[in-house]
Parts: structure tokens; sequence; C-alpha cells
């Protein structure tokens, strides 16, 4: 391990070690059943680095059974021992913060820059798993009925399947993952066929923080297998719980296999969200903390601004600003200096961004800046992209954009805002912006999300708890309570005491 064998590798590590393409199972570094792998590919040149082994439903049973053998036996381990290994995990990804950015940069595409921010926000969630593993307490009643005692407990739940995404691979991973391993439970990871290659580092980071084999496992896969993988984890009999983070298509199917028996699922799905910004907001505020919001990794999040509402006597005023900015982004390969955004990561969000800006423009709306494909280096670039007259019927308005193409409507009245912004199926995050505390108030209870900005583009942190409404999924991620909660079962104690003679 260590090297990417037949290919060569377009950078150097501090730490070779770091660097593992083999799946994850039991303690072990081994290949597939089928021995068949496929390429991860750089998406700032479109070159294949590395492989990995392909898995599909053959390779299942064996690592389920593994990671439930060692569920049985983690599941014992006290809240402290618990806490102590994730400490150590995220001083260990800390130490090795410079390679993983790195790799991180050549998997997703994103500037070297939002790498070192993405490990710095992931590093939040195993501090705060740490911290929560030793707060997961039951509690104790006194009933309605004479010499009864009610109390319950909290147990891990068992074996634990996370489905991650490619947007932000490790910050995901260690949400799902730390709170996991904080409750007790064991997890078979499933990364994105982009992404495998930060997964692995982490997982041999974890297995230095000294958790025991078969506390986490990786199984790679490609497109291709994705399905067949995942629907033979979901359906395993030993697999109790299942995470994903990924498109509301998919999220139903996964909804709709692990209903079959019954298992807990939390599904962060796809968002659609909406930006209002009001005549009397600060627009430097407003326009730097959305920017910076619309272009992370180059529009590839599910919180990233989709429609950005502004009311009439600012809008001019705003657009002028917004497209100055647009204006000075550099696009480039990740790991150039002078890059501010990155490439897509996959080719599939050229096509749908161009699909996109082509119905806007059929159906009247203006482009301002972009709306084309760069080609450079063979990577997937895409301009960042300004569009202005788009309303509600647009594919642009109703479908999650995931590149960095930015949509400006114009509205007169704060009902008529809070219409069109609540006018989608999805409720993950909306962000509004005004000075006028009343109106803050009274839009964070009535927009239909599950989180609010509140004068603020970034609302993602350890302590806050992640997650949406609405077709946008359900469950909490970070957060107190509420996100280890998910791996938990509480179970009822219900005690007689004998009266006294
Ligand atoms: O893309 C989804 C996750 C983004 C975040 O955690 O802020």
């Amino acid at each position: 391990m260590g090297s990417a064998g037949k290919y060569e590798l377009p950078f150097k590590l501090n730490n070779p070690d770091l660097l593992r393409n083999l799946s994850y199972v039991n303690g072990e570094w081994v290949k597939s059943k089928s021995g068949k792998t496929f390429e991860v590919v750089d998406p700032g040149t479109g070159k294949a680095w590395i492989e990995c082994p392909i898995n599909d439903a053959s390779d299942v049973d064996e690592a389920v059974k593994s990671s439930y053998e060692s569920f049985l036996e983690y599941k014992k381990t006290s809240p402290r021992q618990r806490a102590q290994m994730l400490y150590k995990w995220d001083s260990l990804i800390k130490e090795n913060r410079e390679d993983i950015a790195t790799l991180l940069v050549y998997e997703t595409g994103k500037p070297k820059s939002e790498a070192y921010g993405e490990i710095d926000y992931s590093t939040g969630f195993t501090w705060w798993f740490a911290g929560e593993a030793e707060r997961i307490q039951g509690s104790v009643f006194t009933p309605a009925l004479p010499n009864r005692r009610v109390f319950t407990i909290k147990q891990p739940l068992g074996v634990a399947v996370a489905l991650v995404p490619w947007n932000f691979p490790i910050a995901m991973n260690l949400r799902k993952a730390g709170a996991a391993l904080a409750a007790g439970c064991t997890m078979i990871i499933k990364p994105s066929p982009e992404t495998p290659i930060t997964i692995l580092t982490l997982a041999y980071l974890a297995e230095k923080a000294g958790f025991p084999k078969g506390a986490l496992t990786v199984l790679t896969t490609d497109l291709d297998k994705t399905p067949e993988l995942s629907e033979a984890l979901c359906r395993h009999p030993l697999v109790s719980k299942v995470t994903f983070t990924g498109s509301t298509r998919v999220g139903k199917l996964i909804a709709r296999i692990c209903a079959d028996n019954l298992k807990k699922v939390t599904l962060e799905l796809g968002g659609n969200c909406p930006v209002l910004i009001f005549d009397d907001a600060n627009i430097e505020q407003a326009l730097s903390q959305i920017f910076a919001l619309k272009y992370r990794h180059a529009g590839q999040a599910c919180i990233t601004a989709n429609r950005i509402y502004v009311q009439s006597g600012i809008f001019d005023k705003f657009l002028d600003r917004w497209n100055a900015e647009t204006q000075k982004i550099v696009v480039g390969h990740g790991s150039d200096e002078e890059t501010t955004m990155g490439p897509v990561t996959t080719p599939r969000s050229i096509q749908k961004a161009l699909e996109l800006v082509e119905d806007a423009k059929k159906k009247g709306a203006k482009i301002h800046i972009g709306g084309n494909k760069i080609e450079k280096n063979g990577g997937y670039f895409f301009e960042p992209t300004v569009i202005t007259g788009v309303t509600q019927d647009m594919d642009i308005a109703r479908e999650e954009i995931f590149s960095p193409i930015s949509t400006f409507i114009k509205f007169e009245t704060e009902d008529e805002a809070v219409k069109a912004a609540n006018d989608t199926s999805m409720g993950l995050a909306s962000y509004l912006f005004t000075k006028n505390v009343d109106r803050l108030w009274r839009l964070f209870e009535s927009l239909e999300a599950g989180m609010i900005g509140l004068n603020t583009g970034n609302s993602s942190a350890a302590e806050s708890p992640f997650g949406g409404i609405k077709q946008s999924g359900y469950g909490k991620e970070s957060g107190k309570d509420v996100a280890v909660n998910e791996y938990l079962i509480t179970k009822t104690g219900t005690f007689t005491l004998e009266e006294q003679s």
C-alpha cells in the first residue's frame, strides 16, 4: 500500500502510508471477491490516478458479519474509552491535515484552501462526538402508580451503514462515523466512487487511533455496482441502521428498501435552498456570506444558495456587486495557489449545468455571466454563471443546481418572497438577510426548512443539528443529543417495589 500501482501519482505525500486503495474489512486491507477495480479520477485533469476494488453484493455478508462480531465487543467499551479513541482519531487527522487536504483536492477538485476548510470543519465532529460519548444518558421517573419506578437506558443499535456522498467526503463521513462510534455502534462505510481514498485514509487513522478491528469497515465500489452493493447492505439482517446523504430520488429508494425490515434510517437529501435579501439588509454582509455559500466547492453543497431573492429597492445594486465579485473568480486546478474555484467533481454535473442554463434561456432568463463549459487541461470546469429573470417554472428554480450558477429573482413584498421561497418540495436550509428583528423572527418561524441562516450563509457546525424537512429527508446529524440518538435505542425498565410490612 502507499503507492498508486500502475498510475503515476500527480502529488507527493509527507506520509505515503496514508494512501490506501484496498477495502478495509475486519481490520484487513483486502481486494474484492471479483478482484475487479475502478479508477479514481482527478476532476481537474480528467485523468485517473489510482484504482480501488469494485465490491458487489457478494462482498457484503462477510463484511457485515465481521462488523457485527466487532459490535458485540465494541458495545462493551466504556463511554470514556470511546471518547479517548475519538480524541486520538481527531488529533491524528489534524496531524495529517496537509496530506489529507492534498488527497481531497485530487478526488473532489476543490481548491486547497477549501480542502483545509473541510478538514477543520470535519474535525469539529470528531471532537464534538468524543464529548457526546460521555453524555449519553437515560432517565428515571416516579410514575402515577405507587411503589413503581420507571427508568430508561440508552443502548447502541448495532451495525450501521453509511452511504457517503462525494462533495464533502471527510465531513460527511466524520459526521456519521463520529456519532455512530460515540454511541457504541460499528459502522460500514460505502464511499462514493469519486472519493474513496480520503475515506480509506480516515479508516487507516481510525485503526492507528485504537479502534478495534471491525469497528469501521470501508467497502469501495464503482458507479455501476453502487446500487447492488448499497441494496445488499441495506437488506442484510445484521444491519440495524442506515444513514444516507445524497439525492431525494435515491433517498426514497433507500427508505423503501429499509422499510421492508423496518430499519432505522437517517436521510440527508437534496436542497433547493432559497435566500431572501431585504432592502434593509447590510448589502456587504449579505454579499460576502452568500457569495461564499454559493461558490463553495463550485456550488456543489446541498445547503448552497439555489435561488437568490432580492427585494426591488436594492436589486440592481446587489446584482452589480455580485457580478463584479463573480468576475474575480479564478477557475483552475485545486492545487494551484491562485485558484479560487475548482472544477465540478463529475462530468455529469457539467451536462446538468448546461441543460439547466438552456432551459432557463428558453423560458426567458437572462445570462449575465458565464453559462458554458470551460475547456482546460481535460478538467470538468464550468464558468461561474449569473442568471436573472428566473421564474418558478424553470428547472433551475425547481431542481438542485449543484454547479456554480447563481440565479436571481426580484421581489416586492415579504409575503410574496416567503411564498416563493416555500414553493418547493424540498426543505433543507433557507437564508434571510434583514436588520428588522421582528422580520427575522417571523421568517425563522415561517420558512419551511430544517435550518435557517439569519444574516448568515454559514450555519453548519458540529454543535448545530443538521437536517431537513419535507423531501429533504429526516433525522438529524450533529448537534447535542439528537445526532447520537440516531444510533441508540431507548430501553424502558419498570420496577415494582415490595410493600413494606
Ligand atoms: O452538502 C452537504 C453538506 C454541507 C455541509 O455540511 O455544510
